[in-house]
């Protein structure tokens, strides 16, 4: 089915109006947004994702993890360390549950990705790369990627990539389908594709692009070049470094009280800020402000709101 990008959005301005309604809207709809020249396109993933699937749960291994606190705090953990935390062909479908499982919990207000054991994440397993290397099979396996983060990326939660040592190739391309990027002081992000034959195709590219314009992007992905925490900083693909310490739960410790000054405050205005960013970033500015002004109404007079003008709160 093919819409035009005013009527893709409209089901933004539904979840805007909505909010809750939203998330069973893009459960259920199981929508993927693809790209196409100046239209958006659409498509259920079950047009190409169910045989794909069969052969991504062909390739077993790892795991992803999710754990939800009661403050409202998400982690998902890369698990596959064995191979520098790959993605395995099944670690790719739990991504997506575990992505739907966010989709729905109406508590949430941030996520934290990370990989296990000192290491972000090295792209996707080389062994399912290899027997998958027909262009049909691996368009199928990016479109199925590509939804998936696409539909992390609009999680009305604030996300973070906590990245400790290497993203690589895929996992490069998983930190940009997050709001920020936080890196140990030891820690690369690398576009690795070109020297694999390769361009991104988990819409990092286009991601990319969005965070650090065209020209770093050209440096980035033809250069296949190494971000260290400083040059990742200085063109805004790092938003903070973190201290490179042994023991992944002192660095998870670090990105938890990082994220946890963005996410102080009740679940509704936290949602409804990762709302209108997101209209704010993914809608002409006309749709855009039109969602804002949605969203707006979702929390003008609502209980923060009226126990914010209870209290006469000052700003000092
Ligand atoms: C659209 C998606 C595009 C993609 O993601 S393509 C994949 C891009 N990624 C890569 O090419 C990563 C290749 N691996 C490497 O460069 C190195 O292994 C890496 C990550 C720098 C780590 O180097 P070292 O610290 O020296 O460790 P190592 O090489 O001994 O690795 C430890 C074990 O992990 C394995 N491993 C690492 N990355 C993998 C991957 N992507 N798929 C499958 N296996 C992978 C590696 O083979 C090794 O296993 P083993 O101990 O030899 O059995």
């Amino acid at each position: 089915m093919v819409v035009t990008r005013r009527r893709t959005f409209s089901a933004l301005l539904i979840c805007a109006r909505f909010g809750q309604k939203c998330l069973s809207w893009t459960t259920s709809s199981r929508s993927a947004v693809r790209f196409e020249s100046r239209n958006v396109r659409s498509s259920h993933t079950s047009l190409s994702a169910g045989d794909i699937r069969e052969k991504l749960r062909a390739f077993p291994g790892g795991s992803i993890d999710l754990k939800k606190r009661e403050s409202g705090m998400a982690v998902i953990t890369i698990n596959n360390p064995a191979r520098m935390n790959a993605f395995s062909g099944s670690m790719m479908l739990e991504l997506e549950e575990r992505v739907h499982e966010l989709e729905t919990w109406s508590e949430g207000k941030g996520v934290i990705v990370q990989g296990a054991a000192g290491t972000f994440c090295s792209g996707s397993d080389l062994n399912a790369v290899r027997a998958i290397s027909n262009p049909q099979d691996g368009m199928k396996m990016c479109e199925f990627m590509q939804t998936t983060l696409t539909r992390l990326l609009r999680l009305p939660l604030i996300s973070v990539a906590l990245v400790e040592g290497k993203a690589l190739g895929g996992g490069a391309e998983l930190t940009t389908a997050c709001d920020f990027r936080l890196m140990t002081s030891c820690g690369v992000i690398q576009f690795v594709h070109k020297q694999m034959g390769l361009v991104p195709g988990w819409g990092g590219a286009s991601r990319l692009v969005h965070i650090v314009g065209s020209q770093n992007s050209l440096k980035l992905l033809a250069g296949a070049k190494k971000v260290d925490p400083e040059f990742g900083k200085q063109i805004g693909l790092v938003d903070e470094v973190l201290h490179c310490t042994s023991g992944e739960r002192n660095t998870l410790d670090q990105g938890e009280q990082w994220l946890s000054q963005f996410i102080k405050g009740p679940e509704a205005v936290i949602r409804a800020v990762k709302r209108v960013v997101l209209s704010g970033r993914e809608l002409p500015l006309e749709e855009a402000l039109t969602a804002e002004r949605n969203v707006f109404g979702t929390v003008w007079g609502g209980p923060a709101n009226l126990e914010a003008l209870a209290l006469k709160t000052k700003h000092k």
